[in-house]
């Protein structure tokens, strides 16, 4: 048998960005939909905001004390007092008139500032009386006055296209009276498990096992931002397997094909088989876990990733090609997994030939990483108590105690 040379991992890795965007630019951005304001937390922001009106609407007071001419109190030291009659209370939420000269104003925090007014005195520096009241300190123009739009101004972009909405993003909306967003529609992937093994009953029979890698990709998928619409698992038979694809494709609903199993070298490899002579390709990638991969397009239009079957080797794969090139693809600001540099606490010896991603625990205090587990490809219970990988290049010099290594954070958002 001869063997090709191993594909490297950057060039998998743009292979891969490449297929998924293909139909995406500038010119054909990923395709929006609005969402009630109660569900874009998340999400990626389709178009621009701009505020509809000033932030505040009003002048309000920043403190609870008193509405006053600033040139009023001019005077006022804690030894020199200044005694203003005060009248009617603004309480937050109060229509408010205006405040007569010479007078003060009880005011609380939040409350519209009266006409006339053009400071606040906080209660503290006063006797906080309600018929007259003593001010002890002066207070500048515009003291404790939160003006209209000084925080956003009518017409400014308060929310740039393609950034993701959190609580603060999702809070100002609200503050603006916006109920529904544009936010760029999540990609839907068609989660396909491969492989006669997997058993449907709870109860696995002899030499069946269950279905993690379904599960995990769905869940791969929703972490990314997109939306696993069917997880579905076939056997290992070809026709079954393409009537499978065809059918589902059909449906006109899947932007991303994601399969897992039945891409190495054995006797019954069903999504080789079944996707080679349609034009998908097959390569083997200089990484450990994770070097057999397929990747091409199912009907002409849609791109399809095929990951090995072992659940390391497909969350690895997943993470390391298809995550970020279906982040970049429907425009999410952050592609990639943060990575830091951090301090090995034990010896490590990289592959020959391979790059590979070792499960690992970062410890972000210290910066320290530990690996977690063994290298093979098997171990997902390994995988699940990991919170990071270590990337090792290939070939590279036995690594001691102490040495620093990149390290993909995946508990980046
Ligand atoms: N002669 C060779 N054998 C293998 C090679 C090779 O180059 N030459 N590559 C090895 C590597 S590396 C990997 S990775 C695997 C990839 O195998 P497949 O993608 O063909 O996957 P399967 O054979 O179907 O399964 C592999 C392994 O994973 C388990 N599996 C599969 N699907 C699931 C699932 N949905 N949930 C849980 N576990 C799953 C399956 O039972 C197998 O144990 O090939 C090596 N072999
Ligand atoms: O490359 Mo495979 O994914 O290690 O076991």
């Amino acid at each position: 048998m001869t063997t090709a040379p191993l594909r490297p991992v950057p060039e998998h890795q743009r292979h891969v960005a490449a297929l998924l965007a293909a139909g995406h630019g500038p010119d054909r951005p990923w395709p929006t939909e609005t969402v009630p304001l109660e569900q874009a937390r998340g999400r990626v922001l389709g178009e621009a905001v701009a505020a509809p009106e000033p932030l505040p609407a009003f002048d309000n007071s920043g403190m609870d004390g008193y509405a006053v001419r600033a040139a009023d109190v001019a005077g006022a030291t804690p030894d020199s007092p200044v005694r203003l009659s005060v009248g009617e209370d603004i309480p937050a939420g109060a229509p408010v008139g205006e405040l007569a000269p010479g007078t003060a104003r009880r005011i609380m925090t939040g409350a519209a500032v009266p006409a006339g007014a053009d400071a606040v005195v906080e209660v503290e520096v006063t006797d906080g009386g309600t018929d007259t009241v003593e001010i002890r300190e002066a207070r500048a123009v515009g003291s404790f006055v939160r003006t209209a739009g000084s925080d956003v101004a009518q017409g400014q972009e308060v929310l740039a296209a393609g950034c993701t909405l959190g609580p603060a993003q999702v809070g100002v909306l609200a503050a603006f009276g916006v109920r529904e967003v544009v936010v760029r529609r999540r990609p839907r992937v068609l989660v396909v498990s491969t492989g006669s093994e997997l058993a449907e009953d709870p109860a696995p029979g002899s030499g069946q096992i269950r279905d993690a890698n379904g599960a995990l990709l769905a869940a791969a998928v929703e972490e990314a931002g997109g939306v696993a619409v069917r997880k579905l698992w076939v056997e290992d038979d070809v026709a079954t397997f393409l009537a499978l694809l065809d059918g589902e494709l059909a449906a006109g609903d899947v932007d991303l094909v994601i399969t897992s199993g039945g891409v190495s070298a054995g006797a019954y490899e069903v999504v080789k088989d079944g996707l080679g002579p349609r034009g998908v390709e097959f390569v083997k990638v200089a990484m450990q876990p994770g070097m057999p991969q397929g990747s091409g397009l199912l009907h002409r239009t849609t791109p399809v990733v095929c990951l090995p079957g072992n659940p390391v080797s497909a969350l690895t794969s997943w993470e390391v090609f298809v995550r970020p090139a279906l982040r970049l693809a429907f425009g999410h600001p952050r592609p990639q997994r943060t990575v830091v540099r951090a301090t090995l606490t034990e010896p490590l010896e990289p592959l020959r030939g391979k790059r590979q991603l070792r499960r690992a625990r970062l410890d972000r205090a210290t910066g320290t990483v530990a690996p977690w587990g063994p290298p093979g490809s098997g171990f997902l219970g390994w995988f699940a108590g990991a919170d990071a990988l270590i990337d090792l290049p290939a070939d590279g010099a036995p690594l001691a105690a102490g040495d620093p290594v990149d390290v993909w954070d995946l508990a980046t958002p």
